[in-house]
């Protein structure tokens, strides 16, 4: 193993994928309280809230106050969900000045998905993120693309490798962006993920491929472990294990962050991130639940 081989990426996804799925109204303070939290932690991403539409997902209609409010830190990455151009006006109106932000455009490697997500087909949802994808590049703003259902649909059952490469191919021809590959209901085991990763690895380099797992089988860290045989060495995870996709039923929280770094730190490598900060994190996001 080599030093750049240690080092592992964690892409915070708490305060936008664990807290849209959350029943209770949560307060833009409690929001932002938890960011700052999370941005003094050593964390270089964290994903901070979506512009979707706020009758699909009312908990993160108010992340344009959330972005307003926060206090950034030099050297974190702030990850915004947008989905069309209107949530890209709404993200170019509530940014705030000399941040580093990241998009993040999401498509289903499974239609049924696709449809219950965003409405329409996987190619209709790319051709919606284009212009997105556009308008990120001319302000040089960096972006990620997301896929779910890399594994299993919640609608169509076992997805294929290959239709995960296809949506794969899809996001990197309309840019190179990094893609993060998501176990929407955490059904994936460890085979099936490096399957799929094979499948994936013949379109897009592995610097470019992150791991998003939900723990609803408890397969998470393993399939964290999987990847990281095949060489990903990024994964998203969740403060607490926050979590699910309002349009997934059965989708429960992410990998817990506390969970990721204790396995990674245990077996020598190294995130930047300090546990105790993400522990005091933690029990702050288990009281907003
Ligand atoms: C894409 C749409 C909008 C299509 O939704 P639609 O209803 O087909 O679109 P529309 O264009 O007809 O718009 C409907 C209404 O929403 C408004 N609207 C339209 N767009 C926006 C916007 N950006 N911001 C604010 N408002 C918006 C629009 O103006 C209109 O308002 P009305 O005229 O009825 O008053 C909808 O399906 C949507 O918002 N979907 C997002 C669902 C979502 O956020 N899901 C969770 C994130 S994905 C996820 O969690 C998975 C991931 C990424 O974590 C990885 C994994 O685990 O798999």
């Amino acid at each position: 193993m080599t030093d750049g081989d240690k080092f592992v990426r964690i892409h915070e996804v708490g305060p936008r994928d664990g807290l849209q799925n959350e029943p209770n109204v949560i307060s833009v303070a409690d929001k932002v309280a938890l960011i700052d939290m999370l941005s003094g932690s050593g964390l270089r991403d964290i994903e901070v809230g979506s512009f979707v539409s706020p009758k699909w997902v009312p908990q993160m209609a108010d992340s344009d106050q959330v972005l307003a409010q926060m206090t950034p830190a030099p050297e974190v990455r702030y990850a915004v969900l947008v989905p069309n151009m209107r949530g890209w006006e709404g993200f170019v109106a509530a940014r705030q000045p000399d941040v580093t932000y990241e998009v993040a455009v999401f498509i289903s490697a499974s239609e049924g998905f696709s449809r219950s997500n965003l409405n329409c087909s996987i190619a209709e949802s790319v051709e919606r993120l284009l212009p997105v994808v556009q308008a990120a590049q001319d302000a040089g703003i960096a972006l990620r693309g997301y896929i779910s259902c890399v594994t299993d649909c919640p609608f169509d059952g076992p997805v294929a490798p290959d239709a995960v490469a296809q949506a794969a191919s899809l996001l990197r021809a309309a840019a190179p962006m990094p893609l993060s590959l998501g176990d929407t209901i955490g059904k994936a085991t460890p085979d099936r993920v490096t399957a799929m990763l094979r499948a994936v690895l013949d379109v897009a380099p592995v610097d470019d491929i992150a791991g998003h797992f939900h723990d609803t089988g408890g397969q998470a860290l393993a399939n964290i472990a999987a990847s990281m045989d095949m060489g990903v060495r990024a994964f998203d995870s969740s403060v607490a294990g926050l979590g699910g996709c309002p349009y997934a039923p059965g989708a429960s929280g992410n990998v817990a962050t506390e969970s990721v770094l204790e396995m990674l730190h245990a077996q020598g490598f190294e995130t930047g991130i300090n546990e105790e900060v993400i522990a005091k994190a933690a029990a702050f996001a288990r009281g907003l639940r």
